[in-house]
């Protein structure tokens, strides 16, 4: 069986005296999606600056491939492992074409030139995230959603073997939710990618990570983890599936509780 892209064991992170997250242990093949989903302040985003090497863990490994992550230059980290954060802060005077040709920059050295493959590779993810006709223009005048094609398209370019995405849905209207995730599952890439949709993340994902206060409540294939009553405990709001007749899975619903008050714990 061939060895994990990336295996995280016993990871403890602890911030300002907090425990954020404690005893986190997966490992996620090649190609593979894994969804991590679960409550605000959860863990999820600091998992994410985990694997990228942004935050150190308190205790534990993270293995990318065959070596641990501190094991890796920043270099070789970027040749590796592409990120796309939550609300990304856009360098606005650049054009769309020019931030993707900053997913260049990883395997270059100074002052070499732009090649025709690189082109070919720039090219190829305007088409791939649908940006050809807004190549030439500035960065502002992008929608959200263009925006944050236009931080994938860069991610491709970067030409990664590993994609972490923290909300890549977020703000984005049905139709691009499911364009962009389409998208990204198509890459054949191993990604890691932070959720707050549970049916989107049931939809795509291959596998889930359940996190609640900075702990793994679940973990395996969607409808495994998904269950209503782990969700309403998690989640602290009374949960449903409900299944449609010509629906490959059900829909996970979240109801008014019934005396409907939130908690102001
Ligand atoms: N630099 C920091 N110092 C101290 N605490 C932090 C720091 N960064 C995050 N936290 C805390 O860690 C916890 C987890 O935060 P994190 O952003 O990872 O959660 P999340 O699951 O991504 O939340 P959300 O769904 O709201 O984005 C939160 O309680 C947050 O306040």
């Amino acid at each position: 069986m061939p060895s994990p892209v990336l295996q995280v064991k016993d990871l403890n992170l602890q911030l300002a005296q907090r425990q954020i997250l404690r005893h986190i242990n997966f490992s996620l093949s090649k190609g593979r999606m894994l969804g991590v989903v679960g409550p605000n302040g959860a863990g999820k985003s600091s998992l994410l600056k985990l694997l990228h090497g942004e935050l150190l863990p308190t205790s534990g490994q993270i293995w990318l491939k065959n070596r641990p992550l501190q094991a890796h230059t920043r270099r070789e980290l970027a040749q590796q492992v592409a990120v796309v954060v939550q609300s990304p802060v856009p360098v606005f005077s650049l054009t769309t074409e020019q931030l993707l040709m900053m997913g260049l920059v990883p395997h270059k050295r100074w002052l070499d030139p732009t090649t025709s493959e690189d082109r070919q590779h720039i090219e190829q993810a305007l088409l791939k995230t649908g940006l050809i006709s807004l190549r030439a223009k500035t960065l502002d005048s992008l929608s959200g959603g263009e925006l944050q094609r236009a931080f994938i398209a860069r991610a491709l370019v970067q030409n990664a073997r590993v994609l972490l995405l923290d909300e890549p849905t977020n703000h984005l209207d049905v139709h691009y939710q499911h364009q962009i995730l389409n998208l990204i599952k198509q890459l054949g890439l191993t990604i890691v990618c932070c959720l707050h949709d549970l049916n989107l993340a049931a939809s795509y994902c291959d596998d889930i990570l359940l996190l609640n206060e900075g702990q793994v409540c679940g973990l395996g294939p969607a409808d495994q983890v998904l269950q209503p009553d782990l969700l309403s405990a998690v989640f602290r709001q009374p949960c449903r599936l409900i299944q449609q007749p010509g629906l490959t899975r059900p829909i996970i619903h979240f109801y008014p509780a019934e005396h409907g008050a939130m908690h102001a714990d």
